[in-house]
């Protein structure tokens, strides 16, 4: 809309030299508001308002007095080709009584009064009056304002502020495109308020309310006015945040089976959650505020208070119960400003009980582990084969080379000794560690199928042969190791087989006639004297010399007994973990027993009477004597007496002893040569070997 469009016409135009009697006249005539004064080419030089002119008239000394006397050139002039939306941005303009309308060639053309001026922008702009604009302009909240087809018409320095947008910009401009997620035009189009509504305009976080404007039951736009909540909505998030943490606290602290109590630095409790009321029968509002002595017994929350200093895991008598309990002070910016309780076990014995717990699954996972192992081979190594002593050093040496080709090796040794072990630990320290080992007990298996057993059979071998037939252990073991346990069981036949595998190096599976290359590696161990079976002509000589490549004599238990202790700290780890005990050690006297004891069945036996004194002990910590068999004190008991008195079959034994020693290093180690020394025959040299338990 134009000045023009809305000017009044009619306008009086009076030339300076014009005596105001003279003017009075022409304006008296028109009843307006004022007059354009203009020059002799009628161009606009000043204006004269209504007022100027009644004043002069009443007060000025000589109405003679001209035009251009009373004039006034601070004049406003409009063009008509100005916009009206342009005018209403401009506040100084009100400073105006009248406002001459002029053409290009600045001749009047119409004329506006203020009065006219402001009732046009009020009806159709909505422009508002001077001072309430200040007053807009000096609010703390935005303000914008949109006529009835969302034009913009006022945006306020706040809104400025908080929008970041630039006033003379976006006066002018449709609303929705300049304020992004405006409602305005909602608000237009439903002419519903709209209050408390948040939305986000450059970062900034707004609450705003928005109103249709009516007049006389028209619309005739719309005004937001809406505040920056940014900071506000950060601490309400804060604060929101702050309360849920609260109360996830609270119902951790309070629905939990842990029993917890806070104090001040007086020991005054501040918290003492429900578990703790129920475990001590209290009413947690009636023990709020009391000394925590008071409530608890032998509590020492005060003293943790004071002192600083946590005490983790004590013991403390509460009623009836032995509870286990952890006493943390609280500490702030480096102040204690109290202490923290918390009742682990309200019974030493619900530890014992998670001991045992925890011992289960523990022994459940190193049987798993054994599964494994035996799963992906060998299951020991070298370090698994406990003992310090001199023997035991040197056979784990001289396995520990062995292990690294790949000749057989004859393990020999009395049951229980350990062979099973050393077999293991060749394989695992092999080059063939990642290939299969296979055992096979030769003596359990009953002799009719071990032949199959051991080279498999092939589909229809015999009656009751699974269909496809099936690998024997060679065939398994392709690759890796073969243990041979108890070689010294197999009957001769099956030694002949043997024999030809070892040394064809390659299979026949039963009921076959096709031969199988194998790459297998074979430990072969005995408890039997092969050497004496040889002469007695249960074992076959060639079998032997194949076997005995590399020999490992693994001495009895009672040939080093240094090795016991050691033994026995291993061996009750071992029990520990499978079983819920958790026993500490051997006690001296107990040691004494065991290391008097022949063990005839060596480190099994030692094993099995560990397990045996584990099992009969209360809540000791250490193996005692009472936990040991009758038979090893006995032997002691007999030991003790034998060694004080010892009878002529003792004498005869210790010499005949000593004289078997002295031959076999006279003979160098033969044991041929050794028995012609002594004149027996070699048999019963063998025999004397054996009950002294001589290794020449
Ligand atoms: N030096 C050792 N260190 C740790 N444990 C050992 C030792 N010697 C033997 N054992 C343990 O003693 C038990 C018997 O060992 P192993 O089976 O190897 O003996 P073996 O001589 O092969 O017996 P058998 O001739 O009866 O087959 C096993 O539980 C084994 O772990």
């Amino acid at each position: 809309m134009r000045v023009r469009d809305v000017m009044s016409p009619h306008v009086i135009t009076l030339r300076p030299a014009m005596t105001l009697s003279e003017a009075a006249d022409l304006l008296r005539q028109g009843s307006l508001d004022g007059a354009a004064v203009v020059d002799g080419e009628n161009r606009l030089i000043g204006i004269v308002t209504k007022t100027h002119f009644v004043r002069e008239m009443a007060y000025g000394p000589t109405p003679n007095r001209t035009i251009g006397e009373i004039m006034t050139t601070d004049v406003y002039t409009l063009q008509e080709s100005e916009t009206i939306s342009r005018l209403q941005q401009n506040s100084n303009i009100f400073r105006f009584g009248l406002f001459p309308v002029v053409n290009h060639q600045n001749q009047p053309v119409g004329y506006l009064t203020r009065t006219e001026l402001i009732k046009y922008l009020s009806d159709h702009s909505l422009y508002l009056a001077e001072e309430l604009k200040a007053v807009l302009n000096s609010a703390y909240n935005g303000i914008v304002v949109t006529n009835a087809e969302g034009v913009i018409t006022l945006f306020n320095p706040a809104a400025e502020a908080i929008t970041g947008l630039d006033a003379s910009k976006v006066v002018g401009q449709m609303a929705e495109q300049v304020i992004p997620n405006t409602g305005m035009q909602r608000v237009l189009e439903t002419g519903v308020m709209e209050v408390n509504q948040q939305q986000t305009i450059q970062n900034s976080h707004i609450l705003s309310n928005r109103s249709p404007i009516f007049k006389d039951n028209k619309l005739l736009g719309a005004v937001a006015i809406f505040q920056d909540i940014t900071e506000l909505q950060a601490v309400a998030d804060e604060l929101e945040t702050v309360k849920k943490l609260k109360s996830t606290l609270e119902s951790i602290l309070e629905s939990g089976f842990e029993c917890v109590v806070v104090v001040d630095t007086q020991g005054k409790i501040t918290m003492l959650n429900q578990a703790y009321c129920d475990f001590l029968g209290k009413d947690s509002k009636q023990v709020i505020g009391m000394h925590v002595a008071d409530v608890i017994e032998n509590t020492r929350m005060h003293i943790v208070a004071q002192s600083g200093k946590a005490e983790i895991a004590a013991m403390q008598r509460i009623g009836d119960n032995n509870v286990v309990v952890t006493r943390m002070p609280i500490i702030k910016d480096g102040e204690i400003v109290g202490a923290v309780g918390k009742v682990l076990f309200r019974d030493v014995k619900d530890l014992k009980s998670l001991v045992r717990k925890f011992n289960n699954l523990q022994s459940e996972l190193e049987y798993y582990k054994e599964e494994l192992r035996k799963v992906q081979g060998g299951k020991h190594t070298f370090e698994s084969i406990i003992g310090g002593s001199e023997k035991i050093a040197w056979l784990k040496a001289i396995g520990a080379k062995a292990a690294k080709g790949s000749s057989t090796v004859l393990i020999l040794g009395e049951s229980g000794t350990g062979k099973e072990l050393f077999a293991h630990a060749i394989h695992t320290n092999s080059p063939r560690r990642n290939e299969p080992f296979i055992k096979v007990n030769c003596a359990a298996v009953p002799e009719n199928l071990l032949e199959s057993e051991l080279f498999g059979y092939d589909d229809g071998a015999f009656t009751g042969a699974r269909k496809g037939g099936k690998p024997g252990k060679f065939e398994l073991a392709n690759g890796g190791t073969i243990f041979l346990d108890e070689i010294g069981d197999m009957t001769l036949s099956m030694q002949a087989k043997l024999l030809r595998v070892l040394q064809e190096r390659e299979i026949e599976r039963v009921g076959s006639t096709k031969t199988l290359k194998i790459d297998v590696r074979v430990v072969a161990a005995t408890n039997c004297d092969l050497e004496q079976m040889i002469e007695q002509g249960e074992f076959r000589q060639d079998l032997y010399y194949r076997l005995n490549i590399i020999s490992l004599h693994i001495p009895p238990l009672r040939e080093r007994r240094e090795d016991i202790p050691q033994l026995c700290i291993s061996l009750l780890q071992k029990i520990n973990n499978r079983t819920p005990h958790d026993v500490e050690g051997v006690s001296p006297d107990a040691m004494n027993y065991l290391l008097g004891y022949d063990w005839p069945g060596n480190v099994r036996e030692l094993e099995n009477v560990l397990e045996r004194a584990v099992n009969f002990m209360d809540d000791d910590q250490f193996i005692l004597p009472e936990h040991l068999p009758p038979v090893i004190k006995k032997q002691y008991r007999q030991r003790e007496t034998t060694d004080s008195v010892k009878d002529l079959a003792g004498i005869r034994f210790d010499a005949e002893k000593q004289a078997i020693v002295k031959a076999i290093e006279a003979a160098g180690g033969n044991k041929s040569q050794a028995a012609k020394i002594l004149g027996i025959h070699r048999s019963g040299f063998y025999q004397k070997l054996r009950k002294y338990h001589i290794d020449p």
